[in-house]
């Protein structure tokens, strides 16, 4: 049942590490009619008027981290700030994950300069005081970096081959200090925490867990 543009559907974030399931996690719900689903646009940043800043990023970080996530989180506010025609709206991370995760270790790891990170967390702080992006649950697809780190490489996305693992731990220790120690007020949407070391034919019991929950909500918020 379509909504009226205007009113706020009930919003999911899906947050994980690299190669934790997310774009998966998110296709279970194709089959929903009464969900908007937004996967990540990896596409757009392999492709801004021909140039790949993802693979820029990872070849030259220190060089075009700051204009990638400049770039990802231009983005990211698009897709929070898209209409949505459908009770429910699943999106693929969010400005929260771009802030607490990426450009926080890039920062904590010197990859790019102190300017650089005052840049892109004023522009963070003025979109969380100015335009309300909250999610309503975060579902937090929980992985093991070594479990992960072997996916990306049977992935194989040509722009993360040289990740190391270190970059995968690190990655995932500011998902656990944000979504488990819940060391960021500024986004205090409860965490469904789902176990995604789990290999595809076992995680569908897994995903059934939140799409009770997700749905449930749905329901409340039409009914609203
Ligand atoms: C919000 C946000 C998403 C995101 C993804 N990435 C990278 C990780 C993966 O290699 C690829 C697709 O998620 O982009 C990043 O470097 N910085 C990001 N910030």
């Amino acid at each position: 049942c379509a909504m009226a543009m205007n009113s706020k559907p009930f919003t999911v974030f899906v947050e994980g590490n690299i190669g934790s399931g997310k774009t998966t996690f998110l296709e279970h719900f194709r089959q929903f009619e009464d969900i908007t689903l937004l996967t990540e646009p990896v596409e757009e940043w392999r492709n801004l008027k021909g140039w790949n800043l993802l693979d820029l990023m990872y070849k030259d970080t220190a060089k075009w981290a700051m204009t990638f996530q400049s770039y990802v989180s231009l983005t990211m506010l698009e897709m929070h700030q898209r209409p949505t025609p459908t009770p429910v709206k699943l999106m693929e991370r969010s400005l929260y994950s771009a802030r607490y995760c990426f450009v926080e270790h890039m920062m904590r790891s010197g990859t790019i300069h102190p300017a650089e990170f005052a840049v892109l967390d004023e522009w963070f702080k003025f979109i969380m005081n100015h335009i309300h992006i909250d999610a309503d649950l975060i579902v937090y697809l929980k992985t093991t970096p070594s479990v992960v780190y072997e996916r990306i490489k049977k992935r194989a996305r040509s722009e993360e081959q040289c990740v190391p693992l270190s970059y995968i731990e690190e990655l995932h220790k500011l998902h656990e200090d944000w979504l488990i120690n819940r060391q960021h007020a500024e986004c205090p949407a409860p965490v469904l925490v789902i176990d995604a070391d789990l290999d595809l034919s076992q995680i569908t019991e897994e995903y059934k867990k939140s799409e009770h929950q997700i749905l449930r909500k749905a329901v409340d918020v039409v009914m609203r």
